[in-house]
């Protein structure tokens, strides 16, 4: 059966903090497997908007669909907590910060939320922890605690710990940007192995070069709106909006100089 309905759904999203409107009526689709960017400068409202997908930051107006489901239901409390516990598991969400428990070991923040939240065994979610610490090149570093291991490998292991709830979608928001620049490229290369899996992803980033080398669709933000929207080659286009083309500018010669 051929599908038409969009994979994932924001229809009209609104976000206000009293009077500072930070999305302003934002709609867009993502098909299942695509790869989409989500750049603009500070305060656009980037993080807003990959946050309110999973109702971390609830909306004020508009709605999210996850294949077919909304996930910002209006539900009385107990309702509303089951539901969200349901879609935040098809839902892995990587940070800047990592956000790994500090006493736990890299083994026990990775099966944790398995065991607890989908109630599987302990020798299927220890499989399923060691099979993707393995999947983002962490499994010899199993028995760590995060504070032994370094800011990439530390990040590599929070994608793990996202990736063994088996999520339809994973959101990334700059999950590189705390990063020495030394150790970016082990975390978009594991970005890069899902992207090849065909993992649904929607990634905040201020990296250019790794948007326009991986992703399918990069959408432009600016004061809450979308303001351009296209093919990965747009980032070498010049945008209309002074804003966005003075971001451009500032991480696009970054990135010449770089080459
Ligand atoms: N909890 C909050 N209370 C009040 N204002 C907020 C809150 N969270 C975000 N904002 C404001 O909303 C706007 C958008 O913030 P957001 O973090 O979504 O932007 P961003 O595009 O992700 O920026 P950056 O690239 O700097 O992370 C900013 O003006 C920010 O100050």
């Amino acid at each position: 059966m051929t599908e038409t309905r969009p994979f994932v759904e924001i229809r009209h999203a609104k976000k206000s903090y009293g009077s500072l409107e930070v999305l302003k009526d934002i709609s867009l689709t993502v098909d299942r497997g695509e790869i989409v960017a989500i750049i603009g400068p500070s305060g656009s409202g980037k993080s807003t908007l990959l946050r309110a997908i999973n109702d971390l930051d609830p909306l004020t107006g508009g709605e999210v669909i996850l294949d077919g489901t909304q996930v910002n239901k209006a539900l009385p409390h107990r309702q509303y907590e089951k539901h969200i516990n349901q879609m935040r598991q098809q839902i892995g969400m990587v940070f800047q910060h990592f956000n790994l428990f500090p006493h736990l070991t890299v083994r026990d923040n990775v099966v944790m939320a398995p065991k607890l939240l989908k109630g599987i065994s302990e020798d299927a979610a220890q499989k399923l922890a060691e099979e993707q610490l393995a999947h983002v090149g962490m499994l010899e570093r199993i028995d760590y605690y995060p504070s032994q291991l370094s800011g990439g490998q530390k990040q590599r292991v929070a994608i793990a710990r996202a990736l063994a709830m088996k999520p339809k979608l994973m959101l990334f928001d700059e999950a590189t940007s705390a990063l020495d620049p030394e150790l970016v490229e082990e975390v978009n290369q594991v970005m890069k192995t899902l992207a090849q899996e065909h993992m649904t992803m929607i990634i905040v980033t201020h990296e250019m070069e790794f948007a326009a080398d991986v992703c399918d669709r990069v959408i432009f933000m600016d004061g809450g709106v979308v303001v351009e929207e296209g093919p990965p080659s747009i980032v070498f286009q010049n945008p209309t909006q002074p804003r966005t083309r003075d971001f451009l500018r500032k991480h696009l010669s970054q990135y010449e100089k770089e080459k």
